[in-house]
């Protein structure tokens, strides 16, 4: 290396300051070591005064400092004087509304800055993005769904980032900005929140609250069709807000749910009576506590839990359900998640008997001894009582007049609609289900022969449902070559012998409606009535959803080896 270019330069430190006196050049002196060697070896090899740089990328720095100070007060005066503003905390669902609107704006498609949500969702869950992905190149090299394959065609959702930006609405400039908020931390909460303030110029939040309307109204179109499930939110978070929503489902359609027409016919009637508005007025007038209560009760898998669902989507109504046995549930916070249910919804109190509500010796008073009739004349069934009904196992931390209280005590909430599901009607208190708390029961059997029918027709229906919702035809497995880099599922002689039985997979059956409807009468006739739940005859059918024929033709078999087995005192056996 040649320093002689170097020597020759001749540094002469005492000088260096006095060559460059401009004051960056003595401030960075002091701030950087070294710096004044620097600037003379600048100087000496390029002729150019490194400090009149410095001074004016500080003289920039400073202007733009100063200048993005001044804008912010400015609009910080300007927008207390004169724009309106709203904050959503994010505990709010609007919050989650609102960031998934303006995720579709254009603002999102060209902003340049924003947040990817690779969405978890849940095992109750279906997301947008999860609807959107791919069906095609989903499947492995051997022709199998390759799950990791699917999920990584499901495009995360952009959002925009903390921070501000704008947007335009109806002609109308808005300022949006999305901030975190740190919480104390405490051993109840860990995580910070979110808050958006969306803002306007004038004086009124009228704009704002037509924008919240209009996304509002977006979120029904969108959601339409769709029941959002609730549960209790876990425990450490009950604190902030009680609930959690769990999934967003397409609503279950009745014609779905194979019951007796009337019967349903019945009950849908009656909610719809209890909905309308002008019946709050009229149970206001009359000093009736605005509510309704239901009873499911009948087998395992008769369709209990599927009309609630079915019910929320007619009506259009979110779904709140609650199991008294969740680790944990006391009785407050039984009281908190009554209390903090919206004014219209379906809570769904799922299995009441298998709940062993807790005894306390207020329970042993008379309960019922508060019947009132039924309000409004609606025929309630009566339900045979167990007079030496063993006592309840204690199971939950809830007792009955605690959940007594909670379904109708003076805090309780009014305008919802009760549904409670039972296995055991004859296991539960009288007092639980005395008009005014249970206003109309419905029974749930095994399957009749028309229920048999329906089901098998729901199955192979091909006309009934979108050309999406039917099975695709997939591609039988096939032999791979050996790739040393990837594991192949054909290797050996097995595992050519295995994929030869997963190629027999069946061609889709499609038969027409008129042969379907004799093939399906023929279903029916083959199975005894009221020997097998819905959920059984569904079970069968779902493991040949592609094959009626095959269904019909092996139904016999099947029902001989269950009922076989039942005598036997078996339980379940595979189909
Ligand atoms: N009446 C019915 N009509 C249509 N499908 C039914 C019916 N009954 C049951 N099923 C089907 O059986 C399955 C279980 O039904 P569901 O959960 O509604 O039964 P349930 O009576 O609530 O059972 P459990 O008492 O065990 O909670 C669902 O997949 C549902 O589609």
């Amino acid at each position: 290396m040649d320093f002689s270019r170097l020597n020759s330069l001749k540094f002469d430190l005492g000088s260096a300051n006095a060559t460059l006196p401009s004051l960056p050049s003595t401030l960075l002196d002091a701030l950087i070591p070294g710096y004044g060697i620097f600037s003379q070896v600048v100087f000496r090899l390029l002729g150019f005064d490194i400090g009149l740089l410095v001074s004016g990328c500080l003289v920039v720095i400073g202007l733009a400092k100063g200048g993005q100070y001044l804008y912010h007060r400015v609009y910080a005066i300007f927008a207390s004087y004169f724009m309106s503003s709203v904050q959503i905390e994010d505990e709010d669902q609007l919050f989650r509304q609102v960031v998934e609107w303006i995720a579709e704006q254009n603002m999102t498609r060209v902003s340049r800055d924003l947040m990817a949500v690779t969405k978890w969702v849940s095992a109750y869950e279906d997301s947008d993005e999860e609807q959107n992905a791919k069906d095609e190149d989903v499947l492995d090299e051997s022709g199998i769904f390759n799950y990791e394959k699917w999920a990584s065609n499901i495009p995360p959702r952009y959002e925009p980032n903390f921070g501000s930006d704008r947007f335009w609405h109806a002609g109308r400039m808005f300022a949006f900005s999305r901030t975190k908020k740190e919480k104390p931390k405490s051993i109840w909460n860990s995580s910070d929140t979110q808050f958006l303030v969306i803002q306007c110029v004038g004086r009124s939040t009228e704009p704002i609250k037509e924008l919240l309307n209009h996304i509002k109204r977006w979120t029904l179109t969108k959601e339409h069709k769709m029941t959002s499930v609730y549960r209790p939110a876990p425990k450490e978070e009950r604190r902030d807000c009680a609930w959690d929503r769990q999934s967003c489902r397409p609503s279950r359609p009745m014609s779905t749910v194979s019951l007796d027409q009337e019967q349903k016919a019945k009950i849908v009637m009656d909610i719809n009576e209890y909905l309308h508005p002008a019946s709050a007025r009229w149970y206001a007038a009359r000093g009736i506590p605005y509510r309704r209560g239901y009873l499911f009760h009948g087998p395992p898998g008769t369709g209990k839990t599927s009309l609630s669902f079915a019910l929320a989507g007619i009506f259009g109504l979110d779904i709140y359900c609650i199991s008294l046995m969740e680790i944990g549930l006391t009785e407050s916070d039984l009281n908190k998640l009554f209390t903090t249910l919206p004014r219209r919804c379906i809570v769904l109190l799922e299995d009441i008997d298998s709940a062993g509500l807790r005894r306390t010796d207020d329970d042993t008073s008379d309960a019922s001894s508060d019947a009132t009739p039924s309000e409004d004349g609606v025929k309630v069934e009566s339900l045979p009582k167990l007079p030496g009904a063993a006592p309840p196992v204690i199971k939950s931390l809830i007792s009955l007049s605690g959940l007594l209280n909670t379904i109708d005590g003076a805090a309780s909430h009014e305008g919802r609609v009760l549904i409670m599901t039972t296995n055991h009607p004859d296991k539960l208190d009288p007092a639980l289900i005395r008009p005014g708390r249970v206003d109309l029961q419905v029974i749930f059997t095994l399957a009749t022969r028309a229920q048999s029918r329906d089901i098998f027709m729901r199955m192979y229906s091909t006309t009934s449902s979108s050309p999406q919702t039917q099975i695709p035809a997939t591609k039988p497995p096939r032999p791979t070559t050996p790739n040393p880099q990837q594991p192949a599922l054909s290797s050996t002689r097995e595992d050519d012998e295995f994929l030869a039985l997963l190629a027999r997979e069946p061609e889709l059956d499609v038969v027409e409606r008129v042969e379907l409807g004799g093939m399906a009468e023929e279903f029916a006739q083959a199975l005894p009535e009221g020997r097998f739940s819905p959920a059984e005859i569904q079970g069968f059918l779902l493991t040949r959803k592609k094959e009626p024929r095959r269904a019909l033709g092996e139904v016999g078999a099947w029902r001989d080896g269950v009922l076989g087995d039942r005598g036997r005192g078996r339980g379940k056996r595979g189909v």
